[in-house]
Order: structure tokens, then C-alpha cells, then sequence
């Protein structure tokens, strides 16, 4: 061995070693990107399965997409996902589950942006300017790190056209002005198409069929068109449906009086307290249901579960 040479390799690992050490115990303590980790799919599947009640159709998309997608080494373009269902089935509770398996601070990440549409782009008039910033903020924010989610919540209230701005984002390009966001995720959530879902599970219930037997043919398709022709879906005529960039159009199905139960007994668990089944199905029965007759799906799903249970 040539001393020089042998030098220069111990000084090299060393200090390769010292960088790796450091930047470990640097994310140890700011938050770091990580695009290269692994997406930990059992961890995903055991949260919705655990925590998600009553969409058997979510939990199987949400995981095939985002396991198909993290593990893909070279994805040709980011992934896109389209959650569409009444109030209060738990389209933000997911986004949020998907959020913190993808960077641990979920919501609270640097990495994570969440567009609500009454609030970021309130002003019909200022259209122009809302894709403006749009196009800014996912530029800077893909650029800082590639794996960046971002949810645009109340896609319904989207004034329409402003969606169409991210377009080029969504392509398969490999880069766009020497950036590819080829490894970003995006999600809309939207109220739109929830009538579709909602009839399609109700005749199934009529048929005396399970819900459970719901297949995602059942209601992609129907989905897909349904909300590029509503006028109020923030996807109308939308550039990104029509070039097929939506990679999964995602179902919440209308949720039941067991649900609404289980998801009172989750929320006490959440608050430290024994499950109490009186206080259980006092909270279900103060819900109200409908179709006006059978009363199967809860108008508000779960959504005000939560305060409900504050009164008992
Ligand atoms: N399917 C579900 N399983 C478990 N909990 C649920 C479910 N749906 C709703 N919840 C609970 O209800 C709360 C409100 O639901 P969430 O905000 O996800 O509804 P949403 O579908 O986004 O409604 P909206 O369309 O009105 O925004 C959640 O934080 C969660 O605690």
C-alpha cells in the first residue's frame, strides 16, 4: 500500500462518516425530506384499517396507489388522487393519515401544503392571480423537496380554470424549467360526485347486497365524468381529466349508524375515556339520517361527532 493514497482514503471515509453522522443527527432535529425513504406500507395499512371506518374502497386504493407509487424508483409523473364524497366520511382524515406515513409531521410538515379554496382563492375576479401564486408556490416548494404533498381541500368551491394552472406539474414531463415533480403528490378532496356515490351504494343496500361488495368499477367511471360535467366541482371541463393526469378518482361511501358509532367510540378512546355504549348510542341517535324513509347514511357523517360527545 502507498501511504499517500491510504491516507487520502482514511481521510475520505472519515470524513464521509462525519457528513452522514451529521446529517442524521441534523434530521434528527429539523426536519429533513427524505424522498429516497421507503414508504412503510404495513404501518399505512394497519392506520386506515384501524382508523378508517367504513370505506373499504379508500383503504384498498389509497394503499395500492400510494405503495405502487413510493416504490416506483422513477415515476413518470406525480401521483395524483381525487377524493370525492358527502360531508364527514373522513376525505381529510385520510388526506391527514397519508400525510404524517409520508413525512412524520404530517399537516405540521414543511413538506405537506393544504389549499382551501374558500380561504386561499376566495375572489372569482382574481382567477389570473390565484394561478399566478399557484404556480410559484409549487415551483418553490417542489424545488425545496421533491416528495412535497400538497392537498387542495373544497375542491368544489374552486372557482373553475384555477386547477388547470398545475397542469404542466401533473404531466409526464421530466422536468418543467429544470425541475421534475415527478415525486410530488397531490390530492383534492371534493364533495362533488357524492350524490353519484350515495345512489349507487343505496341500490346496492335496496338489492339487499353488501356495501362491502362495492367494486371501484362500480363507481370510477361514473365519478370521472360526473364531476367533469358538474359546473361546481372544481374540475369541470378540466384540462386534467381530459389528458387522464388523475391517476385514481377515490369513493367515500355514506356512512352508516354502526359507523357513526364506531366513530364515537374512537373519539373516546382518542380523549383517554372507557368506551360507554349508553354514551355511545345517545351520541349515534342525536345524528340524523336519510333518505327520508329507510334513514341509512348520516347527513354529516361524522364530522360533528366530536363536539357531541363534549355534551356527555
Ligand atoms: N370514515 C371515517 N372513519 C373514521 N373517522 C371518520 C370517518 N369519517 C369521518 N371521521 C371523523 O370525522 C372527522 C371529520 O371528517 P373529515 O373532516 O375527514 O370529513 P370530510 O370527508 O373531509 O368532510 P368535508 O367534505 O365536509 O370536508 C374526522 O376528523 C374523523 O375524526
Amino acid at each position: 500500500f502507498e501511504p499517500v493514497s491510504v491516507g487520502i482514503a482514511i481521510g475520505a471515509v472519515s470524513a464521509l462518516t462525519g457528513y452522514l453522522s451529521y446529517s442524521d443527527l441534523y434530521c434528527r432535529f429539523a426536519e429533513c425530506c427524505r424522498e429516497e425513504r421507503p414508504l412503510n406500507a404495513s404501518a399505512l395499512k394497519l392506520d386506515l384499517e384501524e382508523k378508517l371506518f367504513g370505506q373499504h374502497l379508500a383503504t384498498e386504493v389509497i394503499l395500492k396507489a400510494l405503495t405502487g407509487f413510493r416504490n416506483n424508483k422513477n415515476p413518470k409523473k406525480p401521483l395524483t388522487l381525487s377524493l370525492h364524497g358527502w360531508a364527514g366520511t373522513g376525505k381529510n382524515f385520510v388526506s391527514q393519515i397519508v400525510a404524517e406515513n409520508l413525512h412524520p409531521k404530517g399537516l405540521k410538515s414543511n413538506f405537506v401544503h393544504l389549499f382551501v379554496s374558500t380561504l386561499h382563492f376566495p375572489h372569482e375576479q382574481k382567477t389570473k392571480l390565484y394561478q399566478d401564486q399557484l404556480q410559484k408556490w409549487i415551483r418553490g416548494n417542489v424545488s425545496a423537496c421533491g416528495s412535497s404533498v400538497f392537498i387542495f381541500d373544497e375542491m368544489d368551491k374552486l372557482h373553475p380554470g384555477i386547477i388547470d394552472a398545475i397542469k404542466p406539474f401533473l404531466d409526464y414531463y421530466e422536468q418543467v424549467d429544470g425541475i421534475s415533480y415527478r415525486k410530488a403528490i397531490f390530492i383534492f378532496l371534493s364533495n362533488a360526485g357524492g350524490d353519484l356515490i350515495t345512489k349507487t351504494t343505496l341500490d346496492f343496500w335496496r338489492a339487499g347486497r353488501k356495501r362491502e361488495e362495492i367494486q371501484l368499477k362500480d363507481l370510477e367511471p361514473v365519478l370521472s365524468v360526473g364531476v367533469f360535467n358538474n359546473k361546481h366541482s372544481g374540475l369541470w371541463h378540466s384540462g386534467l381529466i381530459d389528458r387522464n393526469l388523475i391517476d385514481y378518482f377515490i369513493p367515500f361511501l355514506p356512512l352508516e349508524y354502526r359507523h357513526v358509532k364506531m366513530c364515537v367510540r374512537a373519539e373516546m378512546r382518542a380523549r383517554g375515556a372507557a368506551v360507554d355504549e349508553d354514551t355511545v348510542t345517545k351520541v349515534a341517535d342525536e345524528m340524523t339520517f336519510f333518505p327520508k324513509d329507510e334513514k341509512i347514511y348520516s347527513d354529516k357523517g361524522c364530522k360533528t361527532v366530536q363536539s357531541r360527545l363534549d355534551f356527555h
